[in-house]
């Protein structure tokens, strides 16, 4: 419960210099993570590698980028990998602008994106979207090398890490012109393994409990991030874990900045065997996970590769 009574997600620290595995904060916050993905699928993490001048770097950035004219915008395009084109001007989500940077952990991910918006180059946006994905991708690894060894499978994460590669999402959504809160971005679950969170200091994300309650995150703080089970850690983890519903209703009269890292699987994501018992019957056929996100937006786990 939050200080005026308000359910709030789990907060968890990543900030301990002793964080590494085989220490004893290492296995607390093993036990925390699995904890808090079975109850809320997603908790805050407090982390504070980004320094001051990182932040500042990285939303004026994201400023300069959304402050592009559509056309431009626009020559981000979908190529077959979905979440990665530019979503904008959607009559049911008008606030909301969105981009998306495969292989976003990558220099040259990156520098192939930079190319499309400008054409001669941006050195001070890939040095700042650059050192924030590397960032955010140290606190994904972690968060995973934490979930395979809550479960007992540690033996499987090199693999895992192997062949995982992220995307980067940047979005913006506009404050509305009105009193009422307004929609920013429809209710929806990830495809991703993992995705992480970040923000500036605007607030607007819900995410919805496992009672069909909706809660407010307050990750306003420059070291909160949110990690997120995407669909593919819930069949992973034959559904001990729920991938949550949330959205994103914008308040207030200031632009809200957020980016979103999500993880995917390049090849064949199972069930494993540890994960199955008779409490817990194989919930899931293998399934190839780039392969799930073309499978439509609107699909559910179940209708992709359910038993
Ligand atoms: O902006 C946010 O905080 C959430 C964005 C989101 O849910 C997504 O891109 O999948
Ligand atoms: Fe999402």
């Amino acid at each position: 419960m939050g200080s005026e009574g308000q359910p709030m997600l789990p907060v968890l620290d990543f900030t301990m210099e002793d964080l590494k595995p085989g220490t004893n904060s290492w296995l607390t916050t093993c036990r925390r993570v699995r904890q808090a993905f079975e109850e809320y699928g997603c908790f805050v993490a407090v982390y504070d590698k980004a320094s001051v001048g990182l932040q500042n770097g990285v939303f004026g950035s994201m400023k300069e980028l959304f402050d592009l004219p559509a056309e431009t915008k626009q020559r981000n395009i979908y190529e077959g990998m979905p979440l990665k084109g530019y979503v904008g001007q959607r009559p049911q989500i008008p606030l909301h602008e969105s981009m998306g940077i495969d292989e976003g952990t990558t220099l040259e991910g990156i520098q192939n994106f930079i190319q499309k918006m400008w054409p001669n180059g941006n050195d001070q946006f890939c040095k700042y979207i650059f050192e924030y994905a590397k960032l955010a991708e140290d606190l994904d690894r972690m968060v995973a090398r934490m979930i395979f060894e809550s479960y007992g499978v540690l033996k499987h994460y090199d693999t895992y890490i192997g062949s995982t590669s992220y995307l980067l999402r940047l979005l913006a959504h506009k404050a509305p012109e009105q009193v009422e809160q307004q929609l920013g971005f429809v209710a929806h679950t990830d495809k991703s393994f993992t995705t992480i969170l970040h923000q500036n200091q605007v607030n607007g994300l819900m995410v919805e409990t496992r009672d069909g309650h909706w809660i407010d995150v307050d990750f306003s703080s420059p070291t909160s991030f949110v990690v997120m089970a995407g669909d593919a850690l819930m069949a992973w983890s034959n559904d001990r874990i729920k991938s949550p519903n949330h959205k994103v209703l914008m308040k207030g009269n200031e632009i809200r900045y957020s980016l979103g890292l999500f993880a995917f699987y390049k090849g064949i994501m199972q069930v494993p065997e540890e994960l199955i018992d008779e409490e817990h019957p194989l919930q899931y056929k293998p399934f190839d996970h780039l392969g799930l996100l073309n499978f439509t937006y609107s699909a559910n786990m179940k209708a992709y590769c359910g038993v």
